[in-house]
């Protein structure tokens, strides 16, 4: 374990800082889960999609699905690629709400979107988790994100009982980049069974494994299940030993289901039906066998009397067939009520959520090679070599058009070098907060305010040591109030290049992005009055000037060095034309607006971006559950 991480934990132990999350005894789950199962069942699932432009054309996905799943049980769906698992385990997780008919009852009583997503975690089959952080660090922070700290237990005891309980002890201070695939997909399961998870839901949590490593990730869904969770996870041709862990089997067939029952039932049902599973053979590759027609049978009667066993369900849970619930859903939204104030309990306060949503973000930001490591030494090296090639051009009269240059480099450095490793890095990111957000981990709102805080420190860093390396050396006017201008400027370009940056990571893939910003930025940069003046422009070119940011950044560092009437500059040539810094501005057409309009124009650009961010990441999340 390293130093690091035990310093995290104790630091909590000292602050007091003890977690309600019930004795974790031999169990894997919080205390809230056991014997407090969740049965479920749907009945007629229709699901489709559209799949022309203009939306006439539409793809059926679920096709009258119905089925149930056990409390406490390990259930699994099969199906061949294509079958509609992935699609039903979203409906199930609350994730499809616009185009799915049909009707979802937990306990009896029938639920909507909402109240799938606050019940279910969903890990999905690329589960995203943040590189740079340990597994120890991993499932710290989502105890803390997802439980509330309180009297009770420690949290340092949680986070190792959990790691014992998934095997992950001897990789706790292994960063999650470098786990293997089977320890990624138990850290994965960790993340969300610390909190009280009911219904797990798990897309091919053996994908990518070998067969040790699958068996093993499935024996502790298997555990899971026997604690209190009702587990529910599509699965690819599972091998022999993995089938005699399963508890109930819903087979899917071309968007229908055609068996849905216990797993010890399945051969004899089928038999019953005409498909003879030959002795020795693994029952789920046959049962793909008839979902692919490769066997012959009577299919109909599968599902005929595969509606026993959902009359037996209804019937054991309690649920009259004629979708009147035991329960009105007065009472569910009752027991939902009783259940939010005690989520609003344990989970964790908004001020906690920020708090450790920053810290998570800072440990990420300081082991990050090109957003912190790279990224500063390269601004001052970049200095470094301005204030060498443009070395005192400031304070000669004869070198002004190459100083006016100089003053575009810096603004064009100074964007690139921040947007293209936010584009590179806010996917990854992104994809985090998506499934974080999904499972209910926090809002959008905190983590999106946690990102502008820890995002600022190396906004104002990096652009100080390039600017006092670069100002100096180039020679420019020591002023204080000259040199503060010039740093405004760089930090709201800095800023803004972030915000870009991120907005281009948030819509595009990065290889996307990388053409994407260049392509955006060169007319802009065309137009920002310094390759051509604006008198010189066509009025037709006048909107792309005035939108230039650069333009606004160009000609505020101009007014900062060369206004509020500076003396004629030094000429160390025999004659030299831009010696009066008035002349030098208007000869640029400058001024064409105030310093102050040009800050409100590059905080407005701020302003718009982030709004820009939040509203795609908002439309991304819709999206998802469309
Ligand atoms: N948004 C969509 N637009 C068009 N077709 C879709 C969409 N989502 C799913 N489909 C189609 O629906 C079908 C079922 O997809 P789904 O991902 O649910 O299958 P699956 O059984 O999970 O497959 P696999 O085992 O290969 O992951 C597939 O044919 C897929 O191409």
């Amino acid at each position: 374990m390293s130093l690091e991480n035990d310093v995290l934990l104790n630091q909590l132990s000292m602050n007091g800082a003890i977690i309600n999350i019930g004795s974790i005894k031999n169990n894997l789950l919080v205390e809230k889960s056991i014997g407090d199962g969740k049965n479920i069942d749907f009945k007629d699932l229709n699901y489709s999609v559209r799949v022309s432009q203009k939306g006439k054309c539409t793809k059926e996905i679920l096709r009258d699905v119905c089925g149930h799943f056990r409390a406490c049980s390990l259930n699994t769906i099969i199906g061949p690629s294509g079958a509609g698992k992935t699609s039903l385990l979203s409906s199930l997780c609350g994730f499809k709400s616009s185009n799915l008919r049909g009707s979802i009852r937990v306990n009896g009583i029938q639920v909507n979107s909402d109240h799938l997503r606050k019940l279910t975690s969903y890990i999905p089959q690329d589960f995203e988790l943040l590189p740079m952080l340990t597994t120890k660090e991993t499932l710290y922070f989502a105890t803390r994100l997802k439980v509330r700290i309180s009297a009770g237990r420690s949290l340092g005891d949680v986070v190792n009982k959990v790691a014992e309980n998934l095997g992950l002890q001897e990789c706790l201070g292994t960063m999650a980049a470098n786990l293997s695939g089977g320890e990624k997909k138990r850290l994965s399961i960790g993340v969300e069974i610390v909190s009280n998870s009911q219904v797990l839901i798990l897309d091919e949590p053996t994908s990518g494994l070998d067969s040790a490593s699958s068996y093993q990730v499935m024996s502790l869904l298997r555990r899971l299940s026997q604690e209190g969770c009702t587990i529910i996870c599509s699965i690819h041709q599972p091998s022999s030993q993995i089938v005699t862990l399963i508890d109930n089997i819903l087979v899917l067939a071309d968007g229908q289901d055609l068996y849905c029952g216990p797993r010890v039932n399945l051969v004899e049902t089928f038999e019953q039906a005409g498909f003879a599973c030959p002795s020795f053979y693994n029952i789920c590759e046959f049962v793909i066998e008839i979902a692919t027609g490769q066997q012959n049978g009577d299919r109909q009667l599968v599902r005929k009397i595969s509606s026993n066993f959902h009359s037996a369900f209804l019937k054991s849970v309690r649920v009259d067939s004629n979708d009147e619930t035991v329960l009105s859903n007065n009472d569910f939204e009752d027991k939902e009520d009783e259940e939010e104030s005690c989520e609003k309990q344990c989970k964790a306060s908004w001020i906690n959520e920020l708090d450790v949503l920053l810290w998570r973000a800072a440990i990420c930001i300081r082991r990050d090679n090109a957003m912190t490591k790279l990224r500063l030494p390269v601004h001052i090296g970049v200095g470094l070599l301005l204030g060498l090639v443009f070395r005192d051009f400031g304070k000669d009269a004869s070198k002004t058009p190459s100083n006016i240059a100089s003053y575009f480099f810096f603004i064009l450095f100074l964007f690139f070098s921040t947007a293209m490793p936010a584009l590179q890095m806010f996917p990854i990111e992104s994809a985090v907060f998506i499934r974080e957000y999904l499972n209910n981990w926090y809002g959008l709102c905190t983590y999106y305010l946690s990102k502008i805080i820890t995002d600022l420190p190396l906004q104002i860093l990096c652009p100080t040591c390039f600017l006092i390396t670069a100002y100096w050396l180039t020679g420019q006017p020591l002023e204080w109030d000259r040199f503060m201008k010039v740093w405004i400027i760089c930090f709201l370009i800095s800023m803004l290049a972030q915000s870009f940056g991120v907005l281009a990571g948030a819509i595009f893939e990065p290889q996307i992005g990388c053409f994407i910003v260049p392509a955006l930025n060169i007319p802009l940069l065309l137009f920002a009055g310094f390759f051509i003046k604006f008198s010189e422009m066509s009025s037709y070119f006048y909107p792309v000037s005035a939108i230039s940011f650069y333009r606004y950044a160009f000609e505020g560092i101009m007014q900062a060095v060369y206004g509020n009437d500076r003396p004629v500059l030094n000429c160390d040539a025999d004659f030299c034309i831009l010696r009066k810094p008035k002349f030098i501005l208007s000869y640029m057409d400058m001024p064409s607006t105030t310093f102050p309009i040009i800050i409100c124009i590059l905080c407005g650009w701020i302003v718009f971006l982030h709004a820009f961010i939040y509203t795609i990441l908002r439309w991304r999340i819709a999206n998802v559950l469309k």
